[in-house]
């Protein structure tokens, strides 16, 4: 059965200690997401996405509050719950089919045959459109195709949540939307429920179901969610004209330039 809260934040909190005493970065953060939801993190500079999304992740511990993924609380880092950061972070001396093997076999590896692992390696990497470069190792290859061999290991792990922080971050326009286009196609096929942080207005609302709106830190919280009712496939240059897809931009635009004007910004 799906479950209707299948990641469920309760009044979270995340405090760091620091040489200057305890930094609040997050506080009173409640959220849930669906299963086969995405959902985007968007919000200033040093807000707090990336402490938000390592949190899910596991890779933070709250100081306060749960973090629930499937009713199971969210204890440590796990395949089920798989990351893509911006740099990609491939090992250099392996192949891109080593790449994604590795993690295959971290998941799989005790309980299927080689011929299934490899198996599976092929099909994520064919699934992101790379099969002619298997043999290739990460200097090889172009920002995008990397982005894309760490988007193939992520999803060849078969994780119940794919988490984003900022993938396209990195790349040129071009390549970006071609990425942002191949992933809500990839999406619509595994129906992964995915968690992204981004800066990019128009990406949250082309690939989002709810965009999630931070407030500026310290002590940062959820200020609002857009919901974004947009039917899928989503079509770019469609959206574009549509008067439906300006509304959902400009809500964003108003909540982080009007309502959150960075810091920066209301001292000038
Ligand atoms: N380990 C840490 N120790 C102390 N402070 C931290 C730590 N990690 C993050 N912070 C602080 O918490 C706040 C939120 O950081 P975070 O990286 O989550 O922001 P962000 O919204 O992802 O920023 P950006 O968009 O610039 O990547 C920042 O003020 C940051 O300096």
């Amino acid at each position: 059965m799906d479950h209707p809260k299948f990641i469920d934040i309760t009044n979270v909190e995340m405090a760091f200690a620091t040489k200057k005493g305890v930094f609040q970065a997050l506080r009173g953060i409640d959220l849930t997401v669906r299963k086969g939801e995405f959902i985007t993190l968007i919000g200033h500079s040093g807000c707090g996405k990336s402490t938000l999304l390592n949190l899910i992740a596991g890779l933070l511990k709250p100081t306060a509050g749960v973090l629930l993924c499937a009713n199971r609380e969210i204890a440590g880092p796990s395949p089920e719950r798989a990351v893509v950061f911006q740099n990609h972070s491939l090992l250099p001396w392996l192949t891109c089919y080593e790449n994604i093997h590795l993690g295959v076999e971290r998941v799989f590896g005790r309980t299927e045959t080689r011929a299934r692992l490899r198996e599976r390696t092929l099909d994520a990497l064919a699934l992101v459109g790379l099969t002619s470069a298997e043999g290739k190792r990460p200097h090889e290859i172009s920002g995008g195709m990397k982005q894309r061999v760490g988007i193939a290991r992520a999803l060849a792990m078969q994780p119940k949540v794919l988490l984003m922080d900022e993938p396209f971050g990195a790349l040129d326009a071009l390549t970006r939307a071609h990425l942002q286009d191949e992933l809500l196609k990839i999406v619509a096929a595994t129906k992964s429920t995915v968690v992204m942080v981004t800066h990019d207005v128009d990406e949250a609302v082309l690939l989002s179901d709810r965009i999630v709106m931070l407030t500026n830190g310290p002590a940062a919280t959820i200020g609002e969610i857009e919901e974004v009712g947009l039917e899928r496939p989503r079509d770019r240059v469609a959206l574009a004209q549509d008067p439906r897809y300006t509304a959902h931009r400009s809500a964003v635009l108003e909540f982080l330039y009007r309502k959150q004007a960075h810091p920066a910004a209301q001292a000038a």
